[in-house]
């Protein structure tokens, strides 16, 4: 039976209405996919606490965590990832990819020219309708 892992997802936004999107490298599983950033939920966190730990890892700033978008379950071929995306805002310092290939700031009518994982597609419709 596949494995079902939780993840977590920030949609970090700026003044000029640009979100920020993480290209995952080519070492990583879903090589060379844009997602937001972020990661696996760990036991005994919730899933805030998780997202500020992970952003505090990936990009080396700090975030606030608000309201929730968008809660996806994707089968990828060797695992299930539940994926919950928040929105967030970055109360301390400057994205900096530490982990990913590439980080870029893309306004929402943009997002769909970009190759997403499968799982962040809800929430990129969700984003683009408003
Ligand atoms: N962080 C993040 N992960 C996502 C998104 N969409 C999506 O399908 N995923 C998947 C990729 C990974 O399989 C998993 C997140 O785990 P992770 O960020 O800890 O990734 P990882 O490469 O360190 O882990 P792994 O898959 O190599 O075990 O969820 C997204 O928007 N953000």
């Amino acid at each position: 039976m596949k494995k079902t892992v939780r993840v977590v997802g920030a949609i970090i936004e700026n003044e000029n209405n640009e979100i920020l999107c993480a290209l995952r490298s080519p070492e990583m599983t879903l090589p060379n996919l844009w997602e937001f950033p972020g990661g696996k939920i760990e036991a005994g966190e919730t899933p805030e606490q998780s997202l500020k730990r992970e952003i505090q890892e990936e990009l080396a700033c700090e975030i606030e965590v608000g309201s929730k978008i968008e809660e996806v379950t994707h089968e990828y071929e060797t695992v299930i990832v539940n994926l919950l995306t928040y929105h967030s805002r970055i109360i301390r310092g400057v994205p900096t990819a530490e982990e990913h290939a590439e980080l870029r700031w893309i306004s929402r009518d943009q997002l769909n020219e970009l190759e997403w994982a499968p799982a962040d597609i809800p929430t990129i419709d969700k984003l683009h309708k408003r």
